[in-house]
C-alpha cells in the first residue's frame, strides 16, 4: 500500500471519504428529523423494527415458554412438562431435585433451576430448559418466576405444537396415574387425622390417601359378571366424545346390592384402584339439608366416585313424605341438631342429577344396600343406576379364589376338601368375608380347610334348627287359626 500511494495522497482521500460521510450522516440526520416530523410516531417504529428484522441475522430456532400460571390458574402446559421431564433425565444432567412425602411410594424427581434435557419426537429434537428469575409481582414484592423454555427449529413449529405438546399431556396424564396415589375423601370428622394436602378443595372434605389392597383379582364374585363390571367401567372411559354426541352428562351409576359381607365395600375399592379415581365417602347422615349436599357436591373433583354406602338406612333417616319443606336459612334446627327432613331423597337424587348433568366429567357414583327391596322405586327407576350389582354369598367359583388368595392353594390340582366344601356352601348361606376369615385362621392350608368346613356344617345345622323353628311356629300358629275358626 505504502509503495503505491504517497502519504498525501492517502490523506487527501480520508478527508474525501470523511466529508462524504458527513454529508451522508447528515442528510441521513435530515431525512431522519423530516421523517420524525412527516411519518406519524407509530408507521416510524413500525418501519424502524422492519428494517431492523430484516437486518439482524435470523436464527433457525423457535423457543416456547410455558410459565408456571396461567392468570389465577395454574398452566396445564407447565405441570405435564414436570411431570413429563422427570422421566427424560439424561446422563447429561448434572443437578436433580429430589422430594418425597411421608405416604409417597416413589421419589418425585425434577430438574434444577438452568438445567437442560433435550428430547426427541419423531427425529425432531427438542430442547428443554428448566428457569427461574426473581419476578415482579403487582404489590412490588419479589415473586419467584419458573418457566420451561422448548426450543426446536422453526420449521417443526406445527408438529410441536399440533402434536408433540398434545403428546406431552398426554403422556404426564399417564405418568400421574401411574403413580396417583387414591384418595379418601370424607366429610370432616374429629376422629380422623385428615391431611391437610391443600386438597380440601373449598368444601367440607377432608382425605387421607386409601391403601385399600382390593383389587379385581382379589374379589370372590361371578367372573362373567366381574368381566361385564371392567368392560363397563373400560367401556364408559373411552366415551367421552359418545357422551357428548347423545347429550348426556359422563356418568355411570352402579347399585351394588347383597347381603352383608359379600363384597360391595371392596367392590368400590377394587373400582376405584382400578380406574385410580378417588373415592369420596358422603355419609348422608352427616348432611344436613338439600343446599349442604349441593355445596358438597359441587366440591367433589373430577375422576371421582361418589359413595353412598347403605342408601336404605339412609332413606330411613330421610324423613318421608319428601315434600316437605326444603331448608331454609331462618328456620330454626331441630333439637338434635339436624333437620334432617331438610334432605330429601328426591333432593338427593335431583342434585346429583343436575349436579352431574352441569358440570364435572368422568363421575361414577355407587349406592351400596344390603335390602335392594327397601329402596324407594325413584332410585330403582330404569335410567337412574346404569348397573345392579347383585353381590351373592360365596359361591364355589368364589370359594377357589379365595383359597388360592390366603392359602395359595392352586384351584385346577385336586383337594381332598373341594368336594366337600363345595357340597356345603351349595346348602349354606356363607358370605365370602366369613369364608375369608376361616381361611386366615390357620397358616396351615388343611387346618384352615379343616376348619371351613366344620365352621359351614355348623352354619348349616344352625340353618336347619331355624328353619325347623319356623315351619314348627308357622304349623302352630295355623293350628291355632283352624281352633279359632
Ligand atoms: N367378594 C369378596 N371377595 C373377596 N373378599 C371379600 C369379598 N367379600 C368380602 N370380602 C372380605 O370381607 C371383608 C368385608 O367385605 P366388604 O366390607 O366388602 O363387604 P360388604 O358387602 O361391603 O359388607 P356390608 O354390607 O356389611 O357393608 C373384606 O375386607 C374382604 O376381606
Ligand atoms: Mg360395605
Amino acid at each position: 500500500m505504502a509503495s503505491m500511494f504517497s502519504s498525501s495522497e492517502i490523506s487527501k482521500s480520508a478527508t474525501t471519504l470523511f466529508s462524504a460521510y458527513a454529508s451522508f450522516a447528515g442528510s441521513m440526520m435530515l431525512v431522519r428529523s423530516m421523517a420524525n416530523e412527516l411519518i406519524p410516531h407509530q408507521l416510524r417504529s413500525y418501519l424502524f423494527s422492519t428494517f431492523r428484522y430484516f437486518f439482524t441475522p435470523l436464527s433457525p430456532n423457535l423457543t416456547l415458554t410455558f410459565d408456571e400460571r396461567y392468570g389465577m390458574s395454574k398452566n396445564q402446559v407447565y405441570e405435564a412438562a414436570e411431570i413429563y421431564l422427570s422421566t427424560k433425565i439424561s446422563p447429561k444432567t448434572e443437578r436433580l431435585k429430589v422430594s418425597k412425602t411421608r405416604k409417597q411410594k416413589h421419589f418425585t424427581i425434577a430438574l434444577e433451576k438452568g438445567e437442560t434435557v433435550v428430547d426427541l419426537f419423531e427425529d425432531v429434537k427438542l430442547t428443554w430448559r428448566f428457569l427461574c428469575t426473581e419476578g415482579q409481582t403487582q404489590k412490588s414484592h419479589s415473586e419467584e418466576r419458573r418457566v420451561f423454555e422448548l426450543s426446536f427449529n422453526k420449521k417443526h413449529k406445527d408438529k410441536v405444537i399440533d402434536f408433540y405438546l398434545p403428546y406431552v399431556l398426554f403422556k404426564a396424564e399417564e405418568i400421574k396415574n401411574q403413580d396417583k396415589m387414591i384418595r379418601l375423601y370424607s366429610k370432616q370428622c374429629p376422629f380422623i387425622d385428615f391431611e391437610d394436602d391443600g386438597r380440601k378443595n373449598g368444601g367440607s372434605w377432608g382425605s387421607i390417601i386409601l391403601e385399600h389392597p382390593a383389587t379385581f383379582d382379589t374379589l370372590a364374585m361371578d367372573p362373567d359378571l366381574k368381566k361385564m363390571i371392567i368392560d363397563d367401567l373400560e367401556r364408559f372411559l373411552k366415551r367421552k366424545e359418545y357422551y357428548k354426541k347423545v347429550g348426556r352428562a359422563w356418568k355411570r351409576g352402579y347399585l351394588l346390592f347383597g347381603p352383608p359381607g359379600t363384597g360391595k365395600s371392596s367392590l368400590v375399592a377394587a373400582m376405584a384402584n382400578y380406574l385410580k379415581f378417588d373415592i369420596y365417602d358422603l355419609r348422608l347422615s352427616s348432611v344436613r339439608s338439600d343446599a349442604e349436599l349441593r355445596r358438597d357436591l359441587l366440591s367433589t373433583t373430577n375422576r371421582s366416585i361418589l359413595l353412598i354406602e347403605d342408601i336404605d338406612c339412609s332413606s330411613e333417616v330421610l324423613e318421608r313424605p319428601i315434600e316437605k319443606k326444603y331448608y331454609k336459612q331462618e328456620e330454626p334446627p331441630a333439637k338434635s341438631g339436624f333437620t334432617r327432613h331438610q334432605l330429601t331423597l328426591s333432593g338427593i337424587l335431583n342434585c346429583i342429577d343436575g349436579l352431574w348433568s352441569s358440570c364435572g366429567d368422568e363421575r361414577i357414583i355407587v349406592f351400596t344396600t344390603n335390602y335392594k327391596e327397601r329402596l324407594d322405586p325413584a332410585l330403582l327407576r330404569p335410567g337412574r343406576m346404569d348397573m345392579h350389582i347383585h353381590m351373592s354369598y360365596c359361591t364355589t367359583h368364589g370359594f377357589r379364589l379365595l383359597a388360592s388368595n390366603y392359602l395359595g392353594i392352586d384351584s385346577s390340582k385336586y383337594n381332598p376338601f373341594f368336594g366337600e366344601i363345595d357340597g356345603l356352601l351349595k346348602s349354606t348361606e356363607a358370605s365370602p368375608a366369613e369364608v375369608a376369615e376361616e381361611l386366615m385362621k390357620s397358616e396351615d392350608a388343611n387346618a384352615a380347610l379343616q376348619g371351613l368346613v366344620n365352621f359351614l356344617k355348623r352354619k348349616r345345622d344352625e340353618g336347619n334348627e331355624t328353619k325347623n323353628k319356623a315351619t314348627d311356629d308357622s304349623e302352630v300358629s295355623s293350628s291355632i287359626k283352624r281352633l279359632n275358626a
